[in-house]
């Protein structure tokens, strides 16, 4: 392996077996919040839920960061602060986080990585979630992570990932995707989706391809990879369990079918209809919460990704940079709107560029269907052969 080849190898390696860790970790707290009376979901500034999975990966991750790059100033964006956890009436809340970070700190030997020689305390773990307060920018090394996305799905017992990326330099160079509810084939995909209720109970069997999977790229290396989770008393294999990921060949348009978020609030449906509709895509959009739709696009079990958030939302870099990777690698493309790549050099500030939509809405879309400033348009498109598909 060349140096060049080998660059960003530790960081992938260690950022996979972080990722699994974090999974594990949220499986196990959805698990009790479904099954708990008192659901401890709390809301957010804007009202968006959290619970203790979301700071709890956070201290996970953060912690095992520093840990295993020493030497490395580790920057990290992350979406969770502490003001809730820090607050006086959170000490049951704060309790639950450390004790869930510790049992999943425990369990890194599994991980092939070494545990803490003592349980953190409470203030190293306050210490480890408030670390990720960077805010990323054009130079340096940047950990980009979204402890729980789509933590709506998540307290539903639904879909939801785990995205870590690394930006150097403003550029994207690795992403892990961990999908615990997201099996490795997508005809498994009813078998743990709990609200539908025409599926059967038990899966037909139960080898690895029903379980959820982590996926991950390193930039620039034309490959993107998948594996399934660690279950029970499974020890982590590197990299034997992985296999290559492609995203779909299809470039039929009427063949094509299209992610969107299951949230009306997060992109508007109607729009999405009506776009899907004037560029001749017939298929039921495949509605998925969070970063799990870039997973379904990396590995082909949908073509195009299309979110039309309100006007005035400003993405942000954890909700993509992960997934971006990990889709182009597969061999998708990811602009915004107007054609353009994702722009992760603006840090905090939404990855997405804005400016005039991309031709084919003018030419495809009522005018009084969107204004200039219905330029929060993320779409994703996949290219075969360099020709976009839309
Ligand atoms: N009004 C809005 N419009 C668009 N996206 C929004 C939004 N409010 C929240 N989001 C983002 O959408 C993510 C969920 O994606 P999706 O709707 O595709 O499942 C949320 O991630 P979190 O759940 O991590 O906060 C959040 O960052
Ligand atoms: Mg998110």
């Amino acid at each position: 392996m060349t140096e060049e080849n080998d660059k960003y190898g530790k960081e992938l390696d260690l950022a996979v077996r972080i990722v699994h860790m974090a999974c594990s970790l949220c499986q196990k707290v959805q698990k009790s919040l479904l099954s708990a009376a008192s659901r401890q979901v709390l809301a957010k500034d804007d009202d968006s839920p959290v619970t203790v999975a979301d700071w709890s990966v956070q201290a996970t991750v953060s912690w095992l960061l520093s840990e295993f790059l020493e030497g490395q100033s580790v920057s990290i964006v992350a979406e969770e602060d502490v003001q809730t956890l820090s607050k006086s009436d959170a000490a049951s809340l704060l309790a639950a986080v450390v004790n869930t970070v510790n049992e999943c700190l425990a369990e890194a030997p599994k991980y092939g990585l070494q545990q803490p020689k003592k349980a953190l305390k409470t203030s190293q773990i306050i210490e480890a979630i408030s670390r990720c307060n960077s805010t990323g920018g054009p130079t340096g090394r940047h950990w980009v992570l979204d402890p729980v996305d789509g933590t709506l799905g998540f307290v539903r017992g639904d879909q939801y990932a785990v995205a870590l990326a690394l930006i150097e330099d403003g550029k994207l160079v690795l992403g892990v995707l961990g999908c615990p509810n997201y099996p490795m084939k997508k005809e498994f995909l009813n078998y743990n989706h709990q609200r539908d209720q025409t599926m059967p109970k038990t899966p037909p069997s139960s080898d690895i391809w029903q379980k959820g999977c982590v996926m991950y790229a390193r930039r620039g290396s034309g490959r993107t990879w998948m594996q399934p989770l660690i279950h029970g008393d499974t020890k982590f294999e590197w990299p034997n369990s992985a296999t290559p990921v492609q995203a779909s060949p299809v470039d039929d348009p009427s063949l094509a079918t299209f992610c969107e978020p299951v949230e009306k609030a997060n992109s508007n449906h109607l729009f999405t209809a009506g776009l899907a509709n004037s560029i001749g895509l017939k298929n039921q959009p495949m509605r998925i919460h969070s970063m799990v739709k870039y997973a379904a696009i990396a590995r082909g079990d949908a073509e195009v990704f299309i979110k039309f958030a309100r006007s005035g939302y400003k993405e942000k870099i954890w909700d993509h940079a992960a997934g971006v990777v990990i889709v182009e690698e597969a061999g998708g493309v990811v602009t915004d709107a107007g054609g353009r790549p994702l722009d992760f050099s603006r840090g905090l500030k939404s990855g997405v560029l804005y400016g005039n939509l991309m031709m084919f809405l003018r030419q495809s879309i009522p005018e009084r269907a969107y204004s200039e400033k219905d330029a929060d348009v993320l779409l994703v498109s996949l290219t075969i052969d360099s020709r976009r598909v839309c």
